[in-house]
């Protein structure tokens, strides 16, 4: 549906999108896909196969929204079929896998994204800015938290939430939102200077039903070397069986916070608290109690301008993207194979095909 939202509606104007294919595992879903999403449009080929899509010609770009341990094959058949593709988050099953995914991107030369639609949205792109633009001081401590109660006592074991075949559990499926706010807070700011965390722990609660993992919590601490002057930690949770709590993400500054309503994944509003409220005082828009809050309209649920980074990325020639380059998806799916390995989640035989 975001895709079909007219660009202009959130002022762009120099790419626009066109869904020219649909594949699934059957033909008659696709076909019902273009009739419910697509406005039943006969220029849009409905196919029986996800390879039908890889191999038809008038297709540019894939995007894959498969369960994520299905992410790797149909990405890697993607690539050696010459599409560009955005993969659906979380990008891979291990970062073995994401390795060998970049690797054959480049091998044939396609644009390759996670599609990690937080990182395009304008609420992500002002927060980055005013956390990067000196007033506040440095990032010091970050909460962020995603969780959704998928009623997991009632819903089928086949769930892609529960089921472990299909990666279930909290970390793969939610962990992504709070980590990407990390990533822009923290591995973003320069002063970090693209440093990897200097540690990473995580602690996992499973549900007896499937034995994947109900709760997880991860920490982050980024610590001051030769090429950081970075001293934060990030404290990271997600949860398949409680509401998303209020505010989402909490990112406390030297001289100041800045607080992110939920959903944390394509939130609308913010506010930032001074510490020194003379400063404040003096800030366009801040109110006499030293806070300056921000909303964001637009048409759409927020998915659209990441399609936007990707034709642009595509038009251009670029193979991967800078706000979301293949170094934050690495980083991400190292952390979650650290993680996983702290919490005792072993994938069952078949999952994470490509392994170290
Ligand atoms: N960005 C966002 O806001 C969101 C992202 N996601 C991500 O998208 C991905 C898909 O999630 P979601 O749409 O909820 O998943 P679903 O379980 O609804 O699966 C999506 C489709 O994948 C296809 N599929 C292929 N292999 C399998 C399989 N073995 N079992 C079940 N379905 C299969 C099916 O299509 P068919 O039968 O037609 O081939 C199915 O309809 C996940 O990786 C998730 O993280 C999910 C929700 C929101
Ligand atoms: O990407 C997502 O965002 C919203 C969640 O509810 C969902 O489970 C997840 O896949």
């Amino acid at each position: 549906k975001d895709l079909l939202v007219d660009p202009k509606t959130r002022g762009v104007q120099d790419v626009s999108h066109k869904v020219t294919a649909i594949g699934s595992r059957s033909v008659e879903r696709a076909q019902e896909f273009i009739d419910k999403f697509v406005n039943g449009d006969k220029e849009v080929a409905a196919y029986g196969s996800y390879q039908g899509v890889f191999d038809d010609k008038n297709v540019d770009a894939i995007y894959i929204g498969t369960p994520h341990t299905y992410h790797y094959d149909a990405a890697l058949a993607a690539i050696k079929s010459g599409k560009h593709v955005l993969c659906e988050k979380p990008v891979t099953s291990n970062a073995a896998e994401l390795r060998s995914l970049i690797a054959a991107a480049k091998e044939h030369k396609v644009f390759f994204m996670e599609a990690m639609w937080t990182r395009f949205q304008p609420l992500a792109l002002e927060v980055k800015k005013i956390a990067e633009e000196g007033s506040l001081g440095k990032p010091v401590m970050l909460h962020a938290d995603l969780s959704g109660d998928f009623d997991i006592e009632n819903i089928p074991k086949s769930h892609r939430i529960l089921d472990p075949q299909l990666g279930g559990g909290a970390l793969l499926d939610l962990g992504p939102y709070p980590l990407v706010w990390a990533i822009i807070a923290l591995y973003e700011n320069p002063a970090n200077n693209k440093g990897f965390p200097t540690t990473i722990t995580g602690s996992m609660l499973k549900t007896p039903l499937t034995g994947v993992d109900s709760s997880t919590v991860f920490t982050l601490s980024f610590t001051p070397s030769e090429t950081s002057s970075l001293s934060a930690l990030a404290i990271l949770s997600c949860n398949i069986t409680l509401d998303a709590p209020e505010p989402g993400v909490t990112i406390r500054f030297e001289r100041g916070t800045i607080i992110i309503n939920p959903p944390i994944y394509s939130p609308r509003s913010f506010k930032v608290v001074y510490l020194n409220k003379g400063v404040a005082g003096k800030k366009e828009g801040a109110t006499a109690h030293g806070e300056l809050a921000r909303t964001f309209e637009y048409v759409g649920k927020g998915w659209h301008f990441q399609a936007d980074e990707v034709a642009r990325c595509v038009r251009d020639g670029k193979l991967e993207s800078e706000l979301w380059g293949h170094d934050k998806s690495l980083l991400e799916m190292d952390i979650f194979d650290e993680v996983r390995k702290q919490g005792g989640y072993v994938f069952p035989p078949g999952v994470g095909k490509v392994t170290a």
